[in-house]
């Protein structure tokens, strides 16, 4: 019999500056390899969405945020994993970003978002992101 997984929450940041929006490249040894995402991760135990987020933030780049807004969740089921992908609109509030761990960043116009090969959990919150702010 197989169970079903349980559901894992990530947190997003889409972080925004001067008009342009942080893409992050996953790294060849990352699940996912070289696909397109916004920084973030796993929420730990009891610990609330926006602090896992700052949390994962200074981790991956080193640097402080500041939350604008939270964006409507999208639920992705990946072979072995059912995650729920829960995005913040961010801001910079310091800005020396270092890669602790993606292969490379990019900053991005919003008109040009849809030309990265995106993580399939990302596309729909690109897609909404887009939508809503363009
Ligand atoms: N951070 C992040 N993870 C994403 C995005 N889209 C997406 O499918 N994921 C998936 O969400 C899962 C958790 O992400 P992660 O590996 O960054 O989390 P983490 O840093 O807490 O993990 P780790 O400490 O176990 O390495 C991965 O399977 C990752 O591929 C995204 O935009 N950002």
């Amino acid at each position: 019999m197989t169970s079903t997984p349980s559901v894992i929450r990530v947190t997003c940041a889409i972080v925004e500056n001067e008009g342009k929006v942080l893409c992050a490249q996953r790294s060849e040894s990352m699940m996912h390899p070289l696909k397109w995402e916004f920084p973030g991760g796993k929420v730990e135990g009891d610990e609330d969405l926006e602090t896992c987020l700052k949390r994962e933030i200074k981790e991956e780049l080193g640097v402080e945020i500041a939350i604008l807004e939270q964006l409507p969740s999208n639920f992705h089921i990946y072979s072995n994993l059912r995650l729920e992908l829960i995005p913040f609109r961010c801001s910079l509030q310091t800005f020396e970003i270092d890669l602790l761990e993606h292969s490379q960043i990019l900053w991005l116009p919003i008109n040009e978002l849809k030309d990265l090969d995106w993580a399939e959990a990302d596309v729909p919150i690109v897609d909404y992101y887009i939508r809503t702010y363009k």
